[in-house]
């Protein structure tokens, strides 16, 4: 691979005799790694089914390296959301925030959604999750992998961190801002990230990411804790961004990242004023642990916020969708939605807990999509198939993984059954992939024409 000379010899200039070290990951094959998802599936069970050789990353509990020549992108349980891939390093990023179940969070630069899954994950879909992202086709492709590995406490934005802190003062018990970033620590994966890379790249982010964690802090709650993480190397995007966001506000606290499994501290010496405390902040070096690279910095605020004075929105459905849903739900379902429902237009949707009003705001999904409501029937959503699970309906027909049927269902074909049982949840070895319709021994297919497979 060939580096740029700047960055070779800034590199060298940084890390002195580690330098040769780090420089000579780039001659080895990147680390590939994927996440087992908790909402749907349990780590033992996972490992029983799994058909790839994985071993675990030590510094994520729901993290596995996985060989270069498997693809795992290409198997059903990967459109069953049972996983995410993910490169290893960011998995760490999560870790530090952990998020419990029924708090508040943001998830500010979210997509295409690793991080925003993880979280989810582990509030168990209790509480709000309010995942952003400022460019609009980044925007859906993070919808469609929160919908892929079944998180519904999720409100999907697609606005700026600016846009948001109008909307959300004080509002917020954690903050993720997993920033734009010069990509550094991409160079192995992308190689575009190689190309685009400048010093002036560099000084540009830089200033970009004190801008969005200026919005950040606004809406964090008085001892909410931040989270900051990038994929890149350079002191100006991590210590130095780190040491101005401490700087600008006297109300913010450096939390101490543990340094295990070969994570390293941050540089004291990368600061403009050789700021002890960053050595608190952790560095993801591919030279030290088996992952691309990444920063991360956890901060709390330990000030006063001021208090959030917005509405929580509100169920505005009428009686005849309502009436229209509840009626397929007793047909289809085994299970009775409890939240408050809410339409957008004809579509349906389950509000996670806590939802503020989001009038004004550009929505691209709320809490689970129930489904549409059309003429005088409920057309159930994919989401919500991807949110259930088999006992909780009344029909399914499981398909095993490397069967022919499978593969039919996953290309949009019909596939026949012989039976005549209306709505059905269409399952691999035991695992939602999505909706069919049984109509005189046929089985209609509605898995969504975008994810079908070629
Ligand atoms: C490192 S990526 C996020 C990766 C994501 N957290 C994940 O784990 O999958 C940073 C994201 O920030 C977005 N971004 C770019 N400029 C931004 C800005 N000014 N404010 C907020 N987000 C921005 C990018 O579009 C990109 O999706």
């Amino acid at each position: 691979m060939k580096l740029p000379s700047e960055f070779i010899e800034k590199m060298e200039r940084l890390l002195k005799d580690e330098a040769s070290r780090f420089f000579s990951t780039y001659r080895e094959e990147k680390a590939n790694g994927l996440r087992f998802n908790p909402l749907k599936i349990d780590r033992e069970a996972f490992l029983t089914i799994v058909p790839f050789a994985l071993s675990p990353v030590p510094f994520c509990p729901t993290g596995f390296y996985y060989d270069a020549d498997e693809q795992p992108g290409k198997h059903p349980y990967h459109a069953a959301g049972l996983y995410y891939i993910q490169e290893p390093s960011a998995m760490f990023v999560a870790e530090v925030l952990k998020p419990n179940p029924g708090e508040t969070v943001l998830d500010l630069c979210a997509a295409p959604g690793g991080k925003t899954t993880q979280l989810a994950a582990m509030m168990k879909n209790q509480g709000l999750i309010i995942a952003n992202e400022i460019h609009p086709k980044r925007a859906k492709a993070l919808s469609v992998n929160i919908e892929r590995l079944g998180v519904t406490n999720a409100l999907v934005t697609n606005e700026t961190p600016e846009k948001l802190a109008k909307y959300f003062p004080g509002f917020f018990d954690k903050i993720l801002v997993d920033a734009p970033c010069s990509g550094e620590g991409m160079f192995r994966k992308d190689e575009k990230a190689v190309r685009y890379w400048s010093q002036a790249y560099v000084e540009q982010c830089a200033i970009k990411q004190q801008h969005i964690l200026q919005y950040a802090y606004e809406m964090l709650k008085e001892g909410g804790i931040l989270v900051y993480s990038t994929c890149t190397f350079s002191p100006e995007e991590n210590e130095q961004t780190i040491e101005a966001f401490l700087q600008t506000y006297d109300d913010l606290e450096l939390l101490s990242i543990e340094k295990v499994h070969g994570i390293q501290p941050g540089r004291p010496e990368w600061t403009n004023t050789n700021l002890e405390e960053i050595e608190r902040t952790a560095r993801l070096w591919p030279h030290s642990l088996k992952g691309e690279g990444h920063f991360v910095a956890k901060i709390k605020k330990t000030g006063p916020s001021p208090s959030w004075n917005g509405r929580y929105a509100k169920s505005n459905v009428s009686k005849q969708m309502i009436r229209d849903y509840r009626q397929f739900e007793q047909k289809v379902l085994q299970i009775e939605i409890t939240k408050p429902l809410y339409a957008f237009q004809h579509h349906l949707f389950a509000l996670p807990d806590h939802c503020p009003n989001f009038d004004g705001l550009k929505v691209v999904r709320v809490g689970l999509h129930l489904g549409e409501a059309k003429k005088q029937r409920f057309e159930p959503n994919h989401a919500l198939a991807l949110s259930l699970k088999p006992q909780e309906v009344r029909y399914s027909l499981d398909l095993s993984s490397d069967s022919v049927e499978c593969l039919k269902y996953l290309r949009g074909e019909t596939i026949q059954t012989g039976e005549d049982r209306g709505w059905l949840l269409v399952t691999v070895d035991g695992y939602p992939l999505g909706w069919g319709k049984e109509v005189k021994g046929m089985l209609k297919n509605f898995y969504p024409k975008g994810l079908r497979m070629m």
